[in-house]
């Protein structure tokens, strides 16, 4: 649905963006991830349209055709990261002026404003709205086009609860209609969430395209198990040790990490150790520690 293609873009001698490729299948939520200035707003720029690559390309629709292209922008919707709207007009009126402007049909703006969790405020001036509500109202009217693919700049930065949950919401209303979502954010909760792949861009490049199968396997091997003890029998932590390297008696609990295919093992060797299990719990590695070893390992 949306393909880069070796996309490069440098301003002056700074390369923002990379020989950048990565495509999206319709329906796909894939979150960009990044530090600041690796680039993730300069790509989605491009693939908006918004701003010219200096070589490669980006091409979206069905058949493939450069984002460069009108006709191509036509099946995109672009939230850009900062948004603005005249101050002395109400949410409602934005949204209308949005709306004829993408000729989307009538019930749009409503649709739009009930998705965003805005529908509250809707006849209050804009001027009035705090940042959140503003975040709000900008991914409303992001949402309102019939789009084949979304392309969200860090679209949940000022939310509160309630705006995250309508935006997890629309996102999955998106995804099971065969939607493409691609959206930068620097909150890992969003992407743990939401993404069914992570692309990790750092100084421009990409060091990381994740699926959630590789996710998921990559957490899993970080995960740990704990084995509450009264005591822990003679020799049972080298053992473990042996088979789990970093194994460790605490003086109350072994911690055993590794992934779930070796805790049976770890437990059969406790078991025949004599060892006596107060407490088990298993836990899986956290999406923080690997997205910095990711980016940190790129340095
Ligand atoms: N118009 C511009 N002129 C010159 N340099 C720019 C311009 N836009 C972006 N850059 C530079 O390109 C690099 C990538 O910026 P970009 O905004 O794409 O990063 P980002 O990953 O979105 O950052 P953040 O997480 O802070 O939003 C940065 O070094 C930035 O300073």
């Amino acid at each position: 649905m949306i393909r880069f293609e070796a996309l490069t873009k440098r301003y002056g001698r700074h390369r923002a963006v990379e020989a950048l490729s990565l495509e999206l299948a319709a329906g796909e939520v894939v979150a960009l991830l990044g530090p600041n200035g690796s680039g993730k707003t300069t790509s989605l720029k491009v693939a908006a349209g918004l701003v010219l690559p200096t070589s490669g390309r980006v091409l979206a629709g069905e058949p493939p055709a450069s984002t460069r292209d009108p006709a191509a922008r036509r099946v995109l919707s672009f939230l850009p990261q900062r948004v603005s709207f005249p101050e002395s007009l109400t949410g409602r009126e934005v949204l209308e002026f949005y709306r004829r402007l993408r000729g989307a049909p009538a019930g749009a703006a409503e649709q739009a404003l009930r998705a965003a969790s805005l529908d509250g405020a809707a006849e209050r001036a804009v001027g009035t709205y705090s940042g959140g509500m503003t975040q709000r109202l900008g991914l409303a009217v992001a949402a309102l086009p019939d789009a084949r693919a979304y392309l969200l700049d860090e679209p949940t930065s000022a939310l509160d609860a309630e705006g995250l949950a309508a935006f997890y919401a629309l996102v999955e209303r998106w995804r099971g209609e065969g939607r493409t979502v691609l959206f930068s954010s620097h909150q890992l909760g969003d992407a743990e969430r939401l993404a069914d792949r992570i692309a990790i861009l750092v100084d421009g490049r990409l060091v990381a395209a994740l699926g959630q199968r590789e996710l998921a396997d990559r957490l899993a091997a970080r995960g740990r198990m704990r084995l509450r003890l009264d005591a822990c029998p003679a020799g049972l932590a080298e053992r473990l040790a042996a088979l789990a390297p970093g194994a460790r008696w605490t003086g109350e609990e072994l911690v055993i990490p590794g992934p779930p295919a070796l805790r049976a093992q770890a437990l059969e060797l406790a078991r025949a150790a004599g060892a006596e299990i107060r407490s088990l719990s298993a836990e899986d590695g956290r999406l923080e520690p690997l997205y910095r070893e990711l980016v940190e390992g790129s340095a």
